[in-house]
């Protein structure tokens, strides 16, 4: 059983009073409304205060912007730095204050009286805020004193008297929640951990807007211990449909730039989620959490300059998304380092220059033993074949010369010192060094000579590479021995096909094995980033020393920047996501389940540290290469040093649709128990059956009929038709009006069409779901996918069925 201890006010009598520690004594209805009312005024008071200092905290950064860093004003190099953090400064500020004017305030805290000492009280926000005297007056969510606001229970409130709950309607204290702990006497329950529950069931009641909802004021007990986890390791975050994962995820995203900035500004964190829609749902949530310097990306996006949105065929995708594709990818490269078949022998002016198979072999060997990836190697590769041809041109030539100069000495006719002369060159070397060098240049400009080489050891792009193994039925067989020849045809298709989301991995795999191409970028590269690297140390000294250290808001590394090229600051996400070897300080993956084999080395790549967030659930992977459990995919990268929080507690799918869910959970992860719904509110949900003739007269009736009472009760619902792949064609006939697939507006779309896979980490209040049995036979994990489809509504569930329902709805028949 559930403690509920939570009342809004005027219920609990007395809360208003500023003493904290009174529990609700009845009172008649009269002195409860005074003290409502004195309660909402002092809160009014102090919250008008708040914004107030917020206001004279906003004009300040706009007056420093106004003024500007100044283009003139002498002082050097210093002043300039100076004048330019001054400036970052305000404009940070200003962008950290814009963007918590909904909600500043939402929670206080009074702790117990220490003694004849009055308990401290502690007003919490988005911010934190101090006043004109420096005194706290709101304390940042993220900050250690702001904690107890959401791990205090019934259980163990801590020295915590009341927590309280402040709705705010624009700046205007609307209501209060509060929960009074009574030290005695209350139990623990499991379920206990849902504190503040008027204020979690109010916020849950909210229509959805298409975009993800800030619960900062309502984060759960579970979930807190999962935003405050520790920085260092893996964090795997087990959670069913609906348990506030993807919000808990960006919450510590926040939370994390908040307490490690100084690790995290410089290497920033990556969100990588599902699918773009996903992202494009979460994104505006990270400003509001005060953080922007967060780069989100699907795997599709993970290696820059291609941005993959096409996903494979089930047996496709399965081939690609294993890790015996590593093994290809190296045996594909080196098939690309080769020896001819017997001597090498290049036509060069009339001249046949040769270098002996044995030579090639060892120029090979020799190669491929540096520890460097193929196009460098390929330089040491062409440097050696270089060698050899220049020294067999020099021999040519110098039998040439050699030859009547012998012929004579043949005939005995040598005088002696032509003989002195011809000895002493048998005996140095026929190039010196400078020589040799000069020689090699001209020979590397030789179009034979060249081409020779690029056909045994080509440079390489990894686009190119893939691009040829997988249009080349017989490079796929040399390299693919680890595959069945119904896999490496699986492979196979046509050169310039359009990049998938499952190539994005491989060619990742390819760009570590090759190497950059183009040795003068990766020098200018490298250069770039060590003159960047100095700026940066240069303008942190700069700022600690000019006293602007209130470092969360500086970015030393965007001003240096700035400072370095003069071109617009790149913030540290942007600069991240152009380098394919950026090594990121936190990586959080979401629906982390989906992810394959291939696409997990490519995430660890980027965070050879080994720090992230791994937040899923295993009963909803949709991808046939996707995970079975947490240890198949993170243990060869952890062993056994993998942390796992579970969440329990479902705040999305009302009570009546998880027990249909219940039943599909049980049909495709029997072991796996579903969680527990907080809502016990909306209809039943409801099976329809309707013939696929029929869809285009009856299916706009439902979801016009869907829609009015969304619209009536919030005035911002949103409805998902989420279908099978093969009735989808039918149903965006039969709707044609309706939004489809995962564009941006259909975010904004009050009604949109969707498949199970496009339907994944979102939620709408009312759900259609069509062709339940076409779910289910559509894809290996179908069953998992009719259980993603069901659990993404917050109130209204239609399932819309042609046959007989599956055996795992039948709760609805
Ligand atoms: N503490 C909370 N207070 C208020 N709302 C919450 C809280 N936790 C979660 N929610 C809401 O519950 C819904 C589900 O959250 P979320 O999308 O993060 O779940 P999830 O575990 O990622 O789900 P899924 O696995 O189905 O994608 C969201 O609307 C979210 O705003």
């Amino acid at each position: 059983m559930r403690a509920r201890q939570v009342k809004s006010l005027p219920e609990v009598a007395g809360s208003g009073d500023e003493s904290p520690g009174q529990s609700g004594a009845a009172r008649d209805g009269g002195e409860a409304a005074d003290a409502l009312d004195a309660a909402l005024r002092a809160e009014q008071k102090y919250v008008t205060r708040v914004y107030a200092r917020l206001d004279t905290e906003r004009e300040a950064a706009e007056a420093t912007l106004r003024s500007g860093p100044g283009r003139g004003g002498g002082g050097g190099f210093q002043a300039a730095v100076e004048r330019e953090v001054a400036a970052e400064e305000a404009a940070r500020a200003l962008a950290r204050l814009s963007g918590v004017e909904r909600a500043l305030v939402f929670g206080r805290i009074d702790h117990r009286a220490d003694g004849d000492a009055a308990g401290d009280t502690f007003y919490v926000g988005r911010i934190g805020l101090r006043d004109e005297h420096r005194e706290p007056l709101l304390i940042d969510w993220r900050a250690a004193a702001a904690r107890p606001f959401y791990t205090a229970t019934a259980g163990s409130p801590g020295t915590l008297v009341r927590r309280r709950h402040l709705h705010l309607r624009d700046r205007e204290v609307a209501r209060l929640d509060d929960e009074v702990f009574d030290l005695e006497g209350m139990s623990e329950d499991d379920r206990s951990t849902i504190v503040g529950e008027a204020a979690l069931l109010a916020t849950l009641r909210r229509g959805r807007t298409g975009r993800m909802g800030d619960v900062v004021a309502t984060i759960q007990e579970e979930q807190d211990q999962v935003i405050r986890d520790g920085l260092q390791g893996v964090l795997v975050v087990q959670g069913g449909p609906g348990t506030g994962k993807t919000v808990a995820a960006l919450h510590r995203a926040a939370y994390l730039l908040y307490t490690h900035r100084d690790v995290l500004e410089r290497r920033g964190v990556l969100i990588v989620g599902p699918n773009a829609t996903f992202l494009r749902y979460i994104e505006q949530v990270l400003p509001g959490l005060g953080e922007t310097d967060v780069a989100l990306a699907t795997v599709g996006e993970l290696y820059p300059g291609v941005r993959a949105t096409e996903t494979e065929s089930p047996e496709v995708a399965v081939v690609k998304g294993g890790l015996r594709m590593a093994d290809v990818v190296e045996a594909a490269v080196r098939d690309r380092q080769r020896v001819p078949d017997g001597d090498l022998e290049i036509e060069v002016e009339d001249m046949t220059l040769r270098v002996g198979h044995d030579e090639c072999v060892r120029a090979r060997d020799r190669a491929r033993a540096l520890r460097a990836p193929h196009n460098v190697q390929r330089r040491a590769y062409a440097h050696a074949l270089l060698d050899a041809l220049a020294l067999d041109r020099a021999e040519q030539y110098d039998r040439i010369t050699d030859e009547p100069l012998e012929d004579i000495a043949a005939s005995g006719g040598v005088p002696a010192w032509l003989q002195e002369l011809m000895d002493e060159a048998e005996e140095s070397p026929l190039l010196d060094e400078e020589n040799l060098r000069l020689a090699k240049a001209e020979l590397w400009q030789t179009p034979a000579v060249r081409g020779a080489i690029d056909a045994l050891w080509p440079e390489l792009t990894p686009e190119a590479f893939l691009d040829e193994l997988f249009a080349d039925p017989e490079r796929l067989r040399s390299a693919g021995e680890a595959l069945t020849e119904a896999e490496r045809e699986a492979l196979r298709r046509p050169a310039g096909s359009p990049w998938t989301v499952s190539d994005v991995p491989l060619l990742d795999e390819a760009a570590e094995w090759l190497g950059e191409d183009d040795p003068a970028e990766r020098a200018r590269l490298r250069k770039a980033r060590r003159e960047r690297e100095a700026e940066e140390l240069y303008a942190r000294e700069v700022i600690e020393s000019t006293g602007v250290a209130d470092l969360e808001i500086v970015d030393a590394a965007a001003l240096a920047e700035r400072h370095h090229d003069d071109g617009p600051a790149l913030t540290t996400a942007q600069r991240a996501a152009a380098d394919r070897e950026w090594a990121y300080g936190h990586v959080i993956v979401d629906e982390a389940q989906e992810l394959s084999e291939m696409a997990w080395r490519a995430v660890m790549r980027r965070v050879p540290t080994r720090s992230l967030t791994v937040v899923g659930d295993i009963a909803q992977t949709g991808s046939p290469a996707g995970a079975r459990s947490w240890g198949e995919m993170l243990d060869r990268y952890v062993p056994g040093r993998r942390r796992e929080q579970r969440l329990m507690v479902n705040y999305r799918t009302p009570a009546a649709i998880m027990r249909v869910a219940a039943d599909v959970l049980a049909a495709v992860a029997p072991g796996e128990v579903p969680p527990e719904p907080v809502r016990d509110d909306g209809p039943p949900p409801a099976a329809v059956r309707i013939g696929p003739a029929e869809l285009p007269a009856r299916l706009p009736e439902l979801v016009r009929a869907e829609l009015a009472p969304i619209g009536d009760e919030t005035g911002a619902g949103k409805l998902a038709v989420i279908t099978s792949g093969a009735a989808r064609e039918g149903v965006r006939a039969a709707l044609p009006d309706v939004a489809a697939g995962t564009a941006p507006e259909a975010l904004d779309a009050p009604a949109v069409v969707l498949t199970t896979t496009e339907s994944k980490g979102l939620e709408f209040d009312s759900v259609i779901v069509v062709d339940p049995s076409g779910i289910v036979a559509g894809a290996p994990r179908g069953g998992q996918d009719l259980y993603v489809a069901i659990t993404r509504a917050t109130r209204r569930l239609t399932v819309v069925h042609d046959g007989d329902l599956p055996e795992m709805l039948s709760a609805l028949g």
